[in-house]
């Protein structure tokens, strides 16, 4: 059975900054895992650096049950985006190890496949609706049948989801938060309008969705829910922050718009009371950020007896090994929904070539054993760590506001 020798940090920057764990085997075997917790990148390097890489080295790689639960029970201090990060990556590289040494891609340890492909959306956004719509209509003859759908504000000077004037949308954007200012009511009074102007434009056959991340109150959630009901969309995410799970019920009891959350969620924990009580209908949780895909399918199983479906995150600031990640879970369990596909740069896939694909609206992983994705390191050392912060957010009086 092959055995840790070694593991060690790849940091990049191709465009923005990536962490990824390297393991290496004594028969040669390698894995990788996505580290990348955007805006605090180095504290889950150090994490694994100084408290979980000497840990690692000698134990059996196979092993990868009774290494989760060393490091999760292990730590003593549970949970928390930085160590489920780390115990993430870990995760990722002992399946990638587990794949190439049985020959086999991680899907089909993981059950094989349940369907052909994952269904995935992408990302229309522009600085009006009608740039949007131009957007939207440009992926659909792409390809994708799921569209997001983010617009500017008239009267604020930028919001979530929008790109710079021709710029690829990249949130991590300053060596310090850049500051943003929020107006939820001029918000709620264009969102209607998109999805109108949407509908109008794109017809029914297409998936719309929205992501409000995480900046209304229940109430105004439930209002967004009500005024978009008319337009069918897949669903509204992030509607009001998810530490209140319980709020989620009060959105529910107004609107029969579906909810999506849980990108920033880390464990089962998070999303237990959501899910048992049937408060949401997707659960965002990502492989890079709950723990990995040992912790994520825990996840799903939950979710799968309350007919909740995944719509895992899949956002640029999470590498291309968490995509491949993604994917193969996606393919493997019975209650996938959706999956996040923000396609990353020209730079980022050249720093980690992949077997992962498109076509007709849907990713398959590929058949590569293991992941099928890899680092190009010295590729990745011409790009150096350049510390980028998320954005900070506040209402137009200056009260600090969810970003
Ligand atoms: O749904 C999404 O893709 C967003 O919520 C993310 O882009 C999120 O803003 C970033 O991942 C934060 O790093
Ligand atoms: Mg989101």
């Amino acid at each position: 059975m092959p055995k840790i020798v070694s593991a060690r940090l790849i940091v990049t920057s191709p465009g923005r900054n990536f962490v990824t764990l390297k393991i290496e085997c004594d028969d040669g075997t390698t894995g990788l895992g996505d580290a990348t917790l955007n805006g605090r990148e180095m504290a889950v390097a150090s994490y694994l650096q100084d408290h979980v890489i000497p840990c690692l080295i000698g134990r059996e790689a196979h092993r990868i049950e009774d290494i989760w639960q060393y490091l999760y029970k292990g730590a003593y201090w549970r949970r928390g985006p930085v160590t489920m990060t780390a115990i993430a990556a870990v995760d990722m590289a002992l399946w990638d190890i587990k794949g190439k040494v049985a020959g086999l891609p991680v899907y089909q340890l993981l059950g094989g496949a349940a369907r052909e492909g994952c269904l995935v959306y992408c990302h229309a956004n522009g600085t009006s609706i009608e740039d949007t719509i131009a957007t939207a209509i440009r992926h659909r003859d792409e390809g994708y049948s799921a569209i997001r759908l983010q617009c500017g504000v008239p009267g604020l000077a930028s919001t979530y989801g929008v790109a710079k004037a021709g710029q690829r949308y990249e949130p991590a954007d300053a060596d310090l938060p850049s500051e943003s200012v929020w107006s939820t009511e001029k918000y709620l009074r264009v969102v209607p309008e998109l999805f109108a102007a949407a509908r109008e434009a794109l017809g029914w056959d297409v998936h719309l969705l929205h992501d409000v991340h995480h900046r209304l109150t229940p109430i105004e959630a439930a209002r967004l829910g009500k005024d978009l009901e008319p337009y069918r969309p897949f669903w509204i995410e992030d509607a009001t922050p998810a530490e209140d799970q319980e709020a989620f019920r009060l959105i529910r009891q107004h609107t029969t718009t579906p909810l999506a959350v849980g990108e920033i969620f880390n464990s089962i924990w998070d999303a237990k009371h959501l899910i048992e009580n049937r408060l949401i209908d997707y659960i965002r949780a990502t492989v890079v950020h709950a723990g990995g895909l040992t912790h994520l399918r825990q996840i799903a199983s939950l979710a799968d007896l309350y007919q909740v479906r995944t719509g895992c995150h899949g956002a640029t600031d999470l590498s291309p090994v968490t995509m491949a990640a993604a994917l193969h879970f996606g393919l493997s369990i019975p209650n996938f929904g959706i999956q996040e596909h923000m396609p990353h740069t020209d730079e980022t896939d050249a720093v980690f070539p992949h077997h992962y694909r498109f076509e007709d609206g849907m990713m398959h992983p590929g058949d590569a054993p293991g992941l099928g994705v890899e680092i190009d390191e010295a590729l990745a050392e011409t790009y150096p760590y350049k510390r980028a912060y998320l954005p900070v957010n506040r209402l137009e009086d200056g009260t600090l506001w969810s970003w």
